[in-house]
């Protein structure tokens, strides 16, 4: 199976550029499983982004946050997928929750947004994910499809994304979905690919899972066979994030 295990570190909005330095130096310093085992990407505040690109180790990458749906131009305040191209940041989070549901971004906008930053050459770790109350209302297949056909409809080639499941009850609460749930969503969404898109796409694509992952749970999680990795947030801050790049080790010895 040719998915290779992928761990990502969502800063989202925090740290100082002392702060950074630190955990760059701390991740540079770690011995972790080599990159045709493990595909490691940070994901530092835009401001941060020339900084930790070059201090950090060569065999990690990095993501924005976020980018702008379109060309740039007159959008105060928002940053183009060019820009990033232009400053050799290889990859973009797209669709995250905290975005979906704080600023109001929607299906349409994500969808439009990964096709675009994908045209331009970037590479998007796109993010998926039910709410409590949609879980509850058993809508979260129903709540993921919808989120993965917005951006089906829109692209046609899948080499270049990574889907993050990230049920919004799991984010910074430390709640973890356990296992099993993430395992089941995660095999829905790849049938969903394979009914939808191809089975080609479905075989390939990585889910990745996020939502208060730490070096305490993430083995478990890294051996459902459908967790290709993790999106990480508070852990990615901390030197317990080797321990969830070296989580990895889980699928390459099975
Ligand atoms: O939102 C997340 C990663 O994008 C997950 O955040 P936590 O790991 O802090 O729960």
């Amino acid at each position: 199976m040719g998915r290779k295990f992928f761990v990502g570190g969502n800063w989202k909005c925090n740290g100082t550029s002392e702060e950074v330095k630190k955990i760059v130096s701390t991740l540079n310093d770690a011995q972790v499983p080599p990159p045709d085992v493990v595909e490691v990407v940070i994901s530092p505040p835009y401001v941060f982004l020339p900084l930790v690109k070059s201090l950090l180790r060569p065999d990690f990458q990095v993501a924005a946050q976020n980018c702008w749906v379109k060309k740039g131009g007159a959008f105060t305040g928002e940053i183009s997928a060019e820009m990033l191209v232009n400053l050799g940041i290889p990859w973009v989070i797209l669709g995250h929750s905290e975005r979906r549901l704080l600023l109001g971004e929607s299906n349409e906008l994500i969808g439009d947004k990964v096709a675009y930053a994908l045209s331009q050459g970037l590479k998007v770790i796109a993010c998926v994910g039910e709410t409590l109350e949609q879980r509850e209302a058993d809508a979260t297949m129903d709540v993921v499809a919808a989120q993965t056909k917005a951006i089906a409809d829109r692209i046609s080639d899948w080499t270049n994304v990574v889907v993050a499941y990230e049920p919004v009850w799991a984010i910074g609460t430390g709640k973890v979905a356990t296992p099993a749930q993430a395992q089941e969503v995660h095999t829905s969404l790849r049938k969903w690919l394979a009914t939808n898109v191809s089975s080609q796409v479905a075989e390939s694509t990585r889910i990745i899972y996020g939502g208060s992952v730490t070096g305490g749970n993430c083995k478990e999680l890294a051996a459902q066979p459908d967790v290709d990795g993790f999106l990480v947030g508070g852990a990615s801050l901390k030197a317990e994030f080797v321990d969830i790049i070296k989580s990895a080790t889980v699928k390459s010895s099975s």
